[in-house]
């Protein structure tokens, strides 16, 4: 199968888990019926704001609430769920962590954030993830019925070594649920989707939540989906919508073999390791 359709769900975050999780099912719900797809990604941080003092509160050990909900869905709709990200607790610890479903419910991967968001920007934005988080260590590529897909979150994208990885080990999809902000978001968050999908010759799936003037946190929004040649082929605006887009695995491999980026890496000049 070398076409299939991936969506983002540019949900609305709010306090409350319950709607929270019923916005994404009724979210997902919409995009297999109304765009066909075959994967669904939700959000970074898709059932509780994005804030640090309430992310323990909202914590679920592995198998929680969110994670019954989403693998009950992808078995029920038969599709992929990369589930955004939510805040995980085990033993004792917290971490933002990203569950993966196959189309039979089953879990297939999860990332936990390896790169926590710690920033200090003058007039601009003050975060500190790993008050409360601590780091995942793992570069995280799953099988699906489709082809390797990566996955990473946020703050991991501005970390080229990780991606790159990640298409050694085979990702030809790179899915990063994020939630820039306000200030980094119009600067930088655009250019990292792009340049990321064009460096590494992958398709890029970058979901954010929407927008909310209301929240603590204000998500930029604008997720989008580049293809392998760094063209945006669907973008969202700010508000709560979902967008879709066929995947092409032999464009891939055409790009991949016009351009041939990934097969003249000189490693005995650098390493990505040292
Ligand atoms: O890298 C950025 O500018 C934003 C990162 C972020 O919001 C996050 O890691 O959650």
């Amino acid at each position: 199968m070398s076409k299939f359709n991936i969506a983002i769900c540019q949900m609305n975050v709010t306090d409350s888990k319950r709607k929270n999780l019923e916005n994404a099912r009724k979210m997902v719900c919409e995009a297999v019926k109304e765009k066909k797809a075959d994967i669904i990604v939700l959000p970074e941080m898709f059932n509780c704001p994005y804030d640090t003092k309430v992310m323990s509160e909202y914590a679920e050990e592995y198998d929680g609430e969110t994670s019954q909900v989403l693998a009950a869905l992808a078995k029920e709709l038969d599709v992929y769920i990369i589930g955004g990200s939510i805040p995980e607790k085990s033993e004792n610890k917290l971490y933002n962590t990203s569950l993966i479903f196959d189309n039979e419910g089953a879990i297939i991967g999860r990332h936990r954030k390896v790169h926590l968001f710690d920033v200090d920007i003058e007039n601009g934005i003050r975060f500190k993830e790993s008050d409360v988080l601590c780091p995942g260590n793992e570069v995280t590529v799953v099988e699906t019925k489709y082809c390797k897909i990566g996955v990473a979150i946020c703050f991991d994208i501005r970390f080229p070594e990780l991606m790159r990885s990640m298409v050694l080990s085979g990702a030809e999809i790179i899915v990063v649920p994020g939630a820039f902000n306000m200030i980094t978001g119009p600067a930088h968050w655009d250019a990292l989707i792009k340049v990321r999908a064009i460096d590494n010759q992958v398709y890029f799936i970058a979901a954010s939540p929407a927008r909310n003037e209301k929240a603590n946190y204000i998500a930029y929004g604008h997720s989008a989906i580049v293809n392998p040649w760094g063209e945006f082929i669907a973008w969202a605006e700010e508000r709560e919508q979902i967008i879709c887009s066929e995947i092409d695995l032999k464009y891939i491999e055409k790009v991949r073999n016009e351009l041939p980026l990934l097969k003249n890496r000189r490693e005995s000049v650098y390493s990505i390791n040292s």
